[in-house]
């Protein structure tokens, strides 16, 4: 199979510290891979470095074989990459159909606003409401909407649980699950393992700025000892 990601030695950081320190992952075709590690291990740093949003120091990150290390977002993008980001960031004065208008492309694509509201008929329902006046579920659904309209073969997912009620993660799990029915391969980063078990084909663990370890979802979920000694968790 072949990788739409490959990340090699990757080194970032802020102002000359180094957070990612010599990062190596990759991310096969149209599969999931979860990104898991305590908080401030560098996976928001690694999701920003890979689209274009922080300029890394070094090393080499390739989008189906193109490198894109050091490119602006726009070129990431139109490389084939999304962001879903923390926090969703959905602009709050617009309203649902604005939202997604802002990221509607032209010409012939797979995703169309038309095809998101049918993905998602909550976001039809509401499609006259400001940003502002969504659920965070809602939210969410815009934010992966919008990311959709970018025709992503990468889609980067950045805690999309975070502050979700339990019955809205379900939701947006099933939602995430049909995306990879449809072949749209994701770094998912998330604190909730049991969505990341659930959605995941391979885990990789990172840990002050290093893979520390990768391998399939079931294997990594079977050795309690080795999640606990990674993660902290039980
Ligand atoms: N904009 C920034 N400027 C300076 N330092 C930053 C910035 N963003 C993150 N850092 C630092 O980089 C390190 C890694 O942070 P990062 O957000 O990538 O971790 P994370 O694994 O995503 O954690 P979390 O789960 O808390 O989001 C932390 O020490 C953090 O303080």
């Amino acid at each position: 199979m072949t990788d739409v990601l490959t990340v090699c030695d990757l080194r970032a950081g802020y102002a000359g510290t180094t957070v990612l320190d010599g990062v190596g992952l990759t991310v096969p075709e149209g599969a999931v891979v979860a990104l898991l590690g305590r908080n401030g291990a560098g996976k928001t740093t690694l999701v920003h470095t890979v689209m274009g949003l922080l300029k890394p120091y070094s090393g080499s990150i390739r989008i189906g074989g193109r490198e894109v290390a050091g490119a602006a977002a726009h070129t990431v993008a139109r490389a084939g990459v999304a962001i879903v980001p923390q926090g969703r960031r959905v602009f709050a004065p617009l309203t649902v159909a604005e939202n997604l208008g802002l990221a509607a492309r032209r010409g012939d694509r797979a995703w169309t606003v038309e095809r998101v509201y049918e993905l998602m008929p909550r976001l039809a329902g509401r499609r006259g409401h400001r940003g502002d006046q969504l659920s965070g579920g809602e939210q969410q659904m815009l934010a992966i909407g919008r990311a959709l309209l970018r025709d992503p073969r990468l889609l980067l997912l950045d805690e999309p649980s975070d502050g979700l009620a339990p019955a809205v993660v379900d939701h947006v799990a099933g939602l995430l699950e049909r995306l990879r029915g449809e072949g749209i391969a994701a770094l998912l980063v998330e604190q909730d393992l049991h969505l990341a078990f659930r959605l995941a084909d391979e885990v990789a663990v990172m840990r002050k700025g290093q893979i520390v370890h990768r391998g399939p979802t079931a294997e990594f979920r079977a050795d309690r000892a080795r999640a606990h000694s990674l993660l902290g968790v039980g």
